[in-house]
């Protein structure tokens, strides 16, 4: 064990707060700075290098790790995004939502008083108006996919009209798809309007830009994609919908807090970060974590500003709790939903 002194502070710290409440902050936008966007460049062996070396860097074990999952938990968007979904499931999934950890582990953690829950569901339109009546004084916010997801290319005004019908049945937050063509043809402008119309019909509810990122060839294409989204009013920006080839990845995460971090230092404004698609271990969700503190510093852990969005990420850190708590791993089936 190598808990360190600086893991113990990150440990009070990291129980300290939870929910997932974004309404004390929004994203205004900027106008579109081309010469910003041309100026992006992306050195690939740096960033791999950078990424490689992180797990060496910071080793987070016992109480100290059990902290940092309970934390994730508080970031997870709790998902189910499938072409079989029923409102009978998603009621199960916004319980789980409510009540993440089994009362015996919180217990055991000493958590019991504590109101843990993830940090948003996320769903299909048809389900949103379920899952808000589901919720109901929770505090637990709705997140719906509703931009012709996961690809993205239905009519502009269909789409507009799928994140009004979604934030008038109740969505908190939407996570919309960005058109990968306007990124491929390098039409930044297009982009920038798409992005600027999505934010105007969520009205008050947060938006998420996808960039589906496994989508735009070159890491360089997901930088300049990133910026644009945030100068256009994007609150957070979004790896994948979980159905690209490729989804979320360290290395894209990593050009992805960059482009953060030069937003925040043009504007003073924090963008969000949400890593999506493939995200399934407590060891996968720590890497994020990590990159998280050490690249935006420990502002960026918190729900307001990270999201993991993830179907069965929680049974992993569920199991792993409960190793930590009992030294026993349980089945995978005393797990089934998260
Ligand atoms: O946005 C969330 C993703 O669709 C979830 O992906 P996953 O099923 O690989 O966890």
């Amino acid at each position: 064990m190598d808990t360190s002194h600086q893991d113990n502070r990150d440990h009070t710290a990291l129980t300290r707060q939870h929910g997932g409440d974004l309404t004390h902050r929004r994203n205004p936008g900027i106008p579109l700075d081309i010469s910003e966007i041309e100026g992006i460049r992306v050195n690939l062996s740096a960033a791999e290098r950078r990424v490689a070396s992180l797990p060496g860097r910071r080793s987070v074990k016992k109480d100290a790790q059990a902290a940092w999952l309970l934390k994730a938990i508080t970031c997870i968007d709790l998902t189910t995004l499938n072409g079989d979904d029923t409102a009978g499931r998603v009621k199960r999934l916004c319980a789980k939502a409510a009540h993440p950890l089994r009362a015996d582990l919180l217990d055991a953690l000493g958590m019991t008083d504590r109101h843990i829950t993830t940090g948003a569901i996320c769903v299909y339109h048809r389900f949103v108006a379920t899952a808000a009546q589901a919720l109901k004084g929770t505090g637990i916010p709705v997140a719906a996919v509703s931009t012709g997801f996961p690809a993205g290319l239905s009519p502009h005004d269909t789409k507009l009209r799928e994140i009004e019908a979604s934030v008038k049945d109740g969505a908190d937050e939407i996570d919309i798809v960005i058109t990968r063509e306007h990124v491929l043809t390098g039409n930044w402008q297009a982009l920038y309007d798409e992005m600027r119309d999505y934010r105007a019909a969520c009205g008050d509810a947060h938006v998420k830009a996808i960039l589906a990122t496994g989508d735009l060839k070159t890491l360089r294409n997901v930088a300049k994609a990133s910026m644009v989204c945030m100068m256009a009013g994007a609150d957070f920006i979004k790896t994948s919908t979980g159905k690209e080839g490729v989804n979320a990845t360290p290395v894209v995460t990593l050009i992805m807090l960059r482009a953060i971090r030069r937003y925040n230092e043009l504007t003073g404004i924090r963008i969000g970060y949400k890593p999506a698609g493939g995200i399934s271990t407590a060891k996968d969700v720590m890497l994020y974590q990590t990159l998280m503190k050490e690249e935006l510093g420990r502002p960026w852990l918190e729900p307001d500003l990270f999201r993991i969005g993830a179907s069965s990420l929680l049974a992993d850190i569920e199991r792993q709790l409960e190793h930590h708590i009992t030294g026993a791993y349980s089945a995978h089936t005393r797990h089934p939903i998260g």
